[in-house]
């Protein structure tokens, strides 16, 4: 299923001290998809999928996106991340406040919802892992949440298997059998995440992160199974040490971040011009959303911006870019086949137990659910037509 990935751009509200400090408003809303950004070379329009002013909360927000978790239910690879400069909005909109809760606890609820709504028809099976890509590391949250001591933890390992999925060998993933505990385990997670301050944000992500729902639908009445896969991906910011002020490890973290940011700028680029070679290689982060940039996944992106002058130049750098990931064709399909589940299930058992799979041998074997012909979605649920992402 071909489609292009969805963008919705996002504005914070303009801040007291920036006032304070005489800036101006320079993002206007048009519509509910145009904004204007009044830069130093005149005003620039950009039409995204949805564009979100300061006044729209998180509820409406996550009404935007939530038929991607019903996908990710049917089988199908989800990804929503949320990218921007330091300091506007981004871990606000991916995980929010407990107050103004944000879109990965919003996922989580609605993910049991629809499991409830399935009792009787189909058994669902969840489990997570949660990573984050620290100074070109990348470090196991949940490793890290049970050896909080442990200074040299088991490397962790990029892989794509053959429906070109993404995933990481050797990461500890848990289940969850209620909304609770797969929130107690985000949360856990979340705490063991690098942040620090600036003097663009108090508390700014020095790392980027990714955490990913697996979905096991295995329906009563076929007997058939699914695997969906929903990764929630919350990028560190781009910033200018000149005015976040980064000295020392905080620099060494932007210099770090920027590094990524631009390697996936670079594959970024690639895909929008339909280069033939794409340069996943270059970082690990590129390695780790491949398969949602111009691969099989649903992806879904947040272009967080702030609406003050002072920020007007990475506001329409973040657009500019965000413009182009409208452009990137994604080839979104199901996993849904029984057998080819219970084989991709076994792989990913053995390759996250640290073992080495030769994946063009074919290799993981089977031993639960008939296999067969390509099935009706597991959860019976009318097919997600419009449901805000590439490939919908
Ligand atoms: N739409 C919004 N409504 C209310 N407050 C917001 C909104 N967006 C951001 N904020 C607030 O602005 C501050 C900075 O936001 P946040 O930490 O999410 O930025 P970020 O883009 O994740 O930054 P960094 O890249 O440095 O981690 C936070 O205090 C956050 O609560």
């Amino acid at each position: 299923m071909k489609g292009k990935i969805r963008v919705f751009a996002r504005c914070r509200p303009f801040a007291g001290y920036e006032r304070e400090r005489g800036c101006q408003q320079c993002v206007a809303f048009l519509d509910e998809t145009t904004l204007e950004v009044r830069g130093s070379r005149g005003p620039k329009q950009f039409i995204f999928d949805a564009a979100f002013p300061a006044s729209v909360g998180q509820e409406e927000v996550f009404e935007d996106m939530k038929n991607l978790v019903r996908s990710a239910m049917d089988g199908f690879n989800v990804c929503v991340f949320a990218y921007g400069q330091t300091g506007s909005g981004k871990t606000f909109t991916m995980s929010g406040t407990p107050e103004m809760p944000g879109l990965t606890p919003r996922t989580i609820a609605e993910i049991f919802l629809l499991k409830e709504g399935l009792a009787g028809v189909a058994d669902v099976t969840i489990s997570c892992y949660f990573v984050e890509l620290y100074l070109d590391n990348l470090r196991d949250l949940f490793y890290a949440v049970d050896n909080p001591r442990d200074t040299k933890p088991p490397k962790l390992d990029i892989k794509v298997d053959e429906k070109k999925m993404v995933y990481v060998k050797g990461v500890v993933t848990k289940p969850a059998a209620s909304a609770e505990e797969l929130s107690a385990l985000f949360d856990a997670g979340n705490r063991m995440r690098k942040v620090g301050g600036t003097k663009m944000n108090a508390e700014s992500s020095r790392s980027h992160s990714i955490f990913s729902v697996l979905l096991e639908v295995a329906n009563r009445t076929t007997q058939k199974t699914s695997l969906g896969k929903l990764s929630l991906v919350d990028l560190a910011g781009s910033e200018r040490a000149d005015k976040t002020g980064a000295a020392a490890e905080r620099l060494k973290e932007a210099q770090s971040i920027n590094k990524s940011l631009s390697a996936l700028g670079d594959v970024i680029s690639a895909l929008s011009t339909e280069e033939k070679f794409i340069p996943y290689r270059n970082n690990k982060l590129t390695q780790l959303m491949q398969d949602s940039l111009g691969g099989n996944a649903k992806t879904l992106m947040f272009v967080n911006i702030s609406p003050a002058d002072y920020n007007a130049d990475e506001t329409l750098t973040s657009l500019a870019y965000a413009a182009r990931v409208k452009l990137i064709t994604n080839n979104a399909s199901k996993t849904q086949d029984s057998a080819e589940v219970a084989r991709l299930k076994a792989i990913i058992k053995r390759m996250q137990a640290g073992e080495k799979v030769d994946l063009d041998s074919g290799g993981g074997g089977s031993d639960d659910g008939p296999g067969g012909e390509t099935q009706p979605p597991a959860s019976d649920n009318p097919p997600a037509a419009d449901d805000g992402a590439a490939g919908g």
